[in-house]
């Protein structure tokens, strides 16, 4: 029987066929493996450079294109064109197997063959080319051949290499790009994961590339799967795995292991992948958690997605820290009475006022949670003797017993009025795990890591037996929003040798990333275990449209260029749950929305409870972690509103407060920009925010 495979950059273009065209391809392709001559169906394309293309007639103007076998019965559908497009796509391309990967790979030889002769003539008059310093041999090793490396060594720079991206073949272009971007001959071997293996593959047995090809193609059982596959193709991506992340999905780890790495680049898809993989062959149940309900939330929904098996999905448990925390709490001593956080902040100022001590209560607060409840601080000389690395100001024996009273003070109050803060209900539960052999789970997979305070980071720690696979992180501290700094090594979790830094990213251009990281460049980061976090490396393959940034001289005319925007993105067919609204603060959120909505733009603000209307979505910057839109307007980006003068610590009153609040508000714009897949519109009133990279 033929079966039918089909290539990835098909499932991406499928979505943007007219909905007739899509009905003719499921009607050809599900009658397509019940032919017992599937080859009868396929129409061979005069003047192909490959006689192993063909085509398939869908309807009077489309065609599809067809990569034949050799000899076995695999038909991979590459490509859905009108008629004319089709043959000629068809006849400038072949298809080969990439002999270090040994998987399939398609170029267009026309376009590589019209490029060479010019850029060999400008190479010989070249005082330096782009790959002078790799030698040919890693270059073969790497799976470069003969073809892309005549077209390699004619390169002199990195635009050149950019141009050539949609003609190359993909796998030796991913190659040539992450030695571009700076990465060793050994360190991109090291990205193509376990694809490498050391083997030479047969160049001419295109069939078994075809199965090896998990990460391009995948195999159509019969016409009820290719059905469901087509339907959700966009949600499929989460299916195809880079073989690094396939790596980390599957790898057996001694201890805690994390992954790393820049925005989009695939973390959250990995957590996903290995909660499903733990969930399969772990050997117990397993917690899928994160810092904020809503991540939560759309944690779950990516789940149900990868795992449609009740009893798999039945191991997994998707909660939130504090959801955890509240529960083990509550298990032991029935429902906390929480302090809200006003009522905390009177306490401190309270406090203060009656001991005369020279502190604010941001900052009483904050060295109470990040030095006292992190390190479990239960006296005096605990406390005069703790370390107090990153709380800046330094403190003399004097004014740490001026704290030590305060806090004292302060907990004693909670302990008096029965009292308990998040913090305290956290602390309170990873006291109680830490001392029960029995523990919830044999596996935690955390998201957005960087955002845990330490005291969260204990629960988990007590949440887990240590062992193999008890802990994995993914996180990136360049997106850190919360201010929550941690040592992971303090808390317990050790996690050297067993931390993989990704840097392909998979959501945005190479255009919004580049001027997306002059936000965060050369802010010195650290990477929660006693270094710094580097970006160095992060890149995108995809190319599109440079980043637009505009002021505008009043915030009603700013709003109305908004609406002008997102009115030109519907107008050219974006949906509107494709197009999204950042900005700082609450009020500039609710002021979007109206806009929007007086100029019948449908539009919603998120918020905790708001569901998936097909409308516009605006929200705070906070907000848009977790989520990606086509196109993005961020909104609000002026010196007065970024960063909110309210968030940010004064530098009269601390230095290393002020210097972390300032941070953060970095990230979080950074965070903000990088949600955009393909456009990003960036604007401000009055005078332009100093977080902007200057000069542009
Ligand atoms: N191997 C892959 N091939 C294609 N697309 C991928 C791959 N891995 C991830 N993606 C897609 O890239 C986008 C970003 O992935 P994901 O959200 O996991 O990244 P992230 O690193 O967690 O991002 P961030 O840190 O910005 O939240 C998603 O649309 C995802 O489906």
């Amino acid at each position: 029987m033929p079966q039918l495979a089909i290539d990835r950059d098909f499932l991406r273009e499928y979505s943007n066929l007219e909905k007739a065209v899509q009905q003719r391809v499921d009607a050809a392709f599900s009658k397509f493996e019940q032919s017992s001559h599937a080859g009868q169906h396929l129409e061979k394309v005069s003047n192909a450079r490959d006689p192993r293309f063909r085509t398939i007639r869908l309807t009077k103007f489309w065609r599809g294109v067809v990569l034949a076998p050799d000899s076995g019965e695999t038909y991979t559908l590459l490509t859905v064109l009108p008629h004319d497009d089709a043959y000629q796509w068809a006849q400038r391309r072949t298809a080969s197997v990439n002999t270090a990967t040994g998987r399939i790979e398609i170029r267009d030889v026309t376009a590589i063959e019209g490029a060479l002769p010019e850029l060999s003539g400008m190479a010989a008059h070249a005082p330096s080319h782009l790959f002078d310093a790799v030698k040919d041999s890693d270059l073969r090793k790497l799976g470069i051949d003969e073809q892309t490396l005549a077209f390699a060594r004619a390169l002199t720079d990195q635009v050149q290499l950019d141009a050539a991206r949609s003609f190359l073949p993909g796998a030796q272009w991913d190659v040539l790009a992450g030695l571009a971007a700076g990465l060793t001959p050994e360190e991109v071997w090291t990205e193509l994961g376990d694809v490498i293996a050391g083997e030479r593959f047969d160049p001419d047995d295109l069939d078994a590339a075809v199965a090896r090809s998990t990460d391009r193609v995948v195999l159509v059982d019969g016409p009820e799967e290719l059905l469901a596959i087509l339907r959700q193709s966009f949600a499929l991506w989460r299916v195809y795995l880079h073989p690094v992340q396939h790596k980390l999905v599957e790898a057996r780890y001694r201890g805690p292991a994390r992954v790393t790495g820049g925005p989009g680049t695939g973390k959250t898809v990995v957590a996903l992948h290995r909660a499903c993989h733990l969930a399969r062959h772990g050997d117990g149940p397993v917690l899928l958690t994160t810092f904020t309900s809503t991540l939560t939330g759309s944690l779950s929904a990516g789940l149900t997605t990868l795992s449609d098996n009740d009893e798999i999905r039945n191991r997994v448990t998707v909660k939130n820290v504090d959801q955890l925390a509240h529960q083990v709490f509550r298990a032991q001593y029935g429902a906390p009475r929480l302090l809200e956080t006003k009522r905390e902040a009177e306490l401190w100022r309270s406090i203060i006022d009656r001991l005369q001590v020279p502190f604010t209560d941001t900052f009483l607060r904050t060295e109470w949670r990040e030095v006292v409840l992190a390190q479990q601080i239960t006296t005096a000389e605990q406390y005069l003797a703790a370390k107090r690395t990153g709380r800046g100001r330094a403190l003399g024996p004097r004014q740490k017993a001026q704290v030590w009273q305060a806090v004292w003070e302060f907990e004693d109050q909670l302990r008096e009025g029965g009292w308990s803060t998040h913090e305290t209900v956290c602390a309170d539960a990873a006291q109680l795990l830490a001392g029960r052999t029995d523990k919830p789970f044999r596996h935690i997979v955390v998201d957005e890591a960087q955002d845990l305070s330490p005291v969260q980071w204990r629960l988990l720690r007590a949440a887990v037996p240590a062992g193999a696979d008890d802990l994995f992180l993914a996180g990136d501290t360049h997106q850190r929003i919360y201010n929550s700094r941690v040592s992971l090594r303090d808390i317990g979790i050790m996690v050297t040798g067993r931390s993989t830094r990704l840097t392909v990213n998979y959501r945005t251009t190479a255009e919004i990333l580049a001027w997306s990281l002059g936000v965060v460049r050369g802010e010195p980061i650290d990477d929660m275990d006693g270094g710094l976090d580097s970006i160095a490396g992060c890149r995108s393959e995809m190319h599109g449209v440079q980043p637009a940034r505009t002021g505008y001289g009043t915030r009603n005319a700013e709003l109305d260029a908004l609406s002008t925007q997102v009115r030109e993105w519907l107008d050219a067919g974006v949906e509107p749950t494709e197009i999204g609204v950042a900005a700082r603060v609450n009020w500039l959120v609710d002021g979007a929305v109206n806009t929007l909505v007086a100029e019948s733009i449908p539009a919603r603000a998120l918020t905790n409870d708001s569901d998936a209307a097909d409308a516009v979505a605006v929200g705070t910057m906070h907000r848009m972690k977790g989520l990606e839109f086509r196109c993005l307007a961020v909104i609000g980006v002026s010196e007065q509103h970024m960063p909110p003068p309210n968030a940010v610590t004064s530098p009269d009153e601390d230095t290393q407060a002020h210097r972390h609040d300032v941070q953060r508000e970095r990230c979080l714009l950074f965070v903000a920009c990088t949600r955009a897949r393909e456009q990003l519109v960036v604007s401000w009133h009055g005078s332009r925010s100093s977080l902007l990279p200057s000069g542009q």
